[in-house]
């Protein structure tokens, strides 16, 4: 039987050869990213590729079906080529085991695809491929999923809201003291272990943190003290490796810098005071013990300060022999040994500061900033991802919804329209402010070896032959190249004036002679061996007077606008949701909620 038959009966002929027809792009082959592809190779998309830049963990198989226990260790993209090739032979999967900010997934790559899917798991990666698919003007579907709820939204360039339109929001931060000196949760002590200790011992060394403490003088004893501690660490760490260190940090740290504290009395005058561990007990106990981890099912109570002390000391040694053999090291809450030290070390301070107490797993999820990963989420969410797909490809973009799976009964209190499933919104055409979506975009190809900055602003105003050299500006990121006062780089090549190599974009702002500016435009540079400058595909429309007209924060025509608020369907209160005092790492999965205006 025709392998096609069903999604041609399905679809109808005409949107079934579409879909033959489409050459689509998935970045991210994880849980969200395996059932999407499970879909578009069922539903018979003819050319599709994909890209990964992990490798099969054995954490992954329970949901990320595609990988299987012999697959452990293998490139994520290529086994899950491989295994949905087994659902559908009659179509072309490639696969690409990178980075999607790789160099050769350049904005030509992504303008050769008709539709692009964003299964990722963090901010940077899903920013980065919304830049690119706005500049190629290619439409996205990007989805994402935190528990039980999840969305699939489709980004069309210039006809709706993109990814970046609306800022996300910012990781929970805490003040420096609290981490440092007067925890009162258990967060407190596990962002203390995580972001403070476990750089301080086995990280890079640097001083940056005590200078941002010396700049705070509103504490100025307090943090004289802090960075006295922190430099006593850092001698510390160079006996790292060598027998006793981890002893000696134990000492060091719930004792001698309890102490200190506590020498500040001032501090303690409305707090219950700390009380120093009793070090040399404790470590005694903690020798009589056997590894207190080797029982995994002790992973969900909380373990004993002995254990504890057991779990400190042998983590602290192993963390210390691999920092003096290979370096230093960050954080991974996959890495056994990191988060038996994160673990244990947070807890310690919780029982010096009279603090509950959290089992291996509570601080590995708060540590991880782990929302519970939902299959059956990312099943339905990949399912909308398709129904958008196929929304784009019969050009009903405008009719399209966001749809968001709410929360299960037991957890209807948390969401803003309860009793749904599936809740749909209008899209929204892109904030004018965006700083994305408010450019033109254009492609050059230059040898950034030969062309200078002088070349490049010419050739483009050429091309556009609007406005003299004089009323434009160019920046790249935040530095300026040029502008009508500060010409001193037009006769420097691009190479000369650093512009990274890849995914360069260069904003070349126009003026009119009030001043005014008539459109920003971004410049991608694509790095070519060949002489000169040349503008790739069509030069977009713009410069043209009168400006281009604002886009509008208005519902598109025919939409009615929904009152409700969307949310997130998951408490976030700080026990569930852990953002660190220094990075939104972690699982970033998430931002399914839609800010409204
Ligand atoms: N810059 C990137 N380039 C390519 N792939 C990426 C990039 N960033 C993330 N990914 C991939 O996106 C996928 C996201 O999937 P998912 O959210 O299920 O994460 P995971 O790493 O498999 O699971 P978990 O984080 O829960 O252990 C991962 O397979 C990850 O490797
Ligand atoms: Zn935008």
């Amino acid at each position: 039987m025709d392998r096609h038959a069903p999604s041609r009966a399905l679809l109808g002929t005409q949107l079934f050869a579409q879909v033959e027809n489409t050459r689509v792009l998935m970045v991210g082959a994880g849980g969200i990213g395996c059932e999407l592809l499970k879909n578009l190779a069922m539903l018979g998309f003819g050319h599709i590729e994909l890209v990964d830049l992990d490798t099969i963990d054995v954490t992954n198989l329970n949901r990320q079906f595609l990988f299987q226990r012999q697959h452990v260790s293998q490139s994520k993209a290529h086994v899950a080529r491989e295994s949905a090739l087994r659902f559908n032979r009659n179509i072309t999967i490639i696969s690409h085991h990178g980075n999607i900010k790789d160099p050769q997934f350049d904005l030509a790559w992504f303008k050769s695809f008709n539709l692009v899917f964003n299964a990722l798991d963090n901010l940077d990666a899903r920013r980065h491929v919304n830049l690119m698919c706005v500049a190629g003007k290619v439409p996205l579907i990007d989805a994402g999923t935190a528990g039980y709820s999840g969305q699939s939204t489709i980004i069309q360039p210039g006809v709706t809201e993109c990814y970046d339109c609306h800022p996300k929001p910012t990781p929970k931060t805490f003040p420096v003291c609290t981490i440092r000196s007067t925890p009162s949760a258990p967060i407190h002590c596990i962002v203390w272990a995580k972001n403070f200790m476990f750089p301080q011992l086995f990280g890079e060394d640097e001083d940056e943190g005590d200078a941002n403490l010396v700049n705070d003088t509103t504490n100025a004893k307090q943090v004289q003290e802090l960075v006295r501690e922190a430099q006593a660490l850092r001698e510390l760490k160079r006996s790292a490796g060598l027998p006793g260190f981890a002893e000696r940090v134990f000492v060091k740290i719930y004792r001698h810098d309890i102490e200190r504290l506590l020498s500040m009395e001032g501090l303690w005058q409305m707090r219950q005071k700390p009380v120093p561990l009793d070090v040399e007990a404790l470590v005694a106990a903690a020798n009589e013990l056997r590894d207190p981890l080797a029982d995994e099912t002790a992973h969900c109570r909380v373990r004993t300060i002995e254990e504890t002390t057991k779990v400190f000391l042998q983590s602290t040694a192993a963390l210390a022999k691999r920092y003096a053999a290979s370096g230093p090291q960050s954080f991974d809450k996959d890495d056994d040994a990191a988060m038996a030290f994160v673990s244990a070390a947070a807890n310690l301070r919780c029982h010096v500061y009279h603090i509950a107490l959290k089992s291996f797993f509570e601080i590995k999820s708060m540590a991880g900033n782990i929302v519970p990963i939902v299959a059956t989420t990312n099943g339905v969410v990949a399912g909308l991802m398709v129904l958008h797909a196929l929304q784009v490809l019969e050009g009903r973009v405008l009719e399209t919804t966001t749809d968001l799976l709410t929360a299960p009964p037991a957890a209807q209190h948390l969401v803003s329209r309860p009793n749904q499933v599936l809740a749909r919104d209008k899209l929204f055409p892109p904030v004018s402010s965006c700083a994305v979506c408010a450019r033109a975009y254009v492609q050059v190809a230059v040898d950034t070896a030969s062309t200078t900055l002088g070349d490049l602003l010419e050739a483009i105003v050429d091309a556009f032959s609007v406005l003299p050299v004089d009323n434009v500006t160019v920046l790249e990121g935040a530095r300026m190249l040029y502008d009508p006062d500060f010409d001193d780089n037009l006769g420097r090549t691009l190479a000369d004036l650093n512009v990274p190599s890849h995914h360069a974009f260069l904003l070349v702002d126009a003026y009119d002679q009030d001043d005014q500016l008539v459109q920003p435009l971004s410049v991608y540079i694509q790095k070519s061996g060949k002489k000169g400058v040349e503008i790739l595909g069509n030069v977009p429309q713009l410069w043209t007077k009168p400006a281009p007209p604002k886009v509008q924060d208005a519902p598109i025509a025919g939409g009615d606008e929904l009152d409700d608020e969307v949310v997130m369907a998951v408490d976030d209160d700080d026990e569930d949701i852990i953002m660190t005092e220094s990075s939104a790492a972690g699982n970033e999965t998430g931002h399914v909620g839609r800010t409204r205006r």
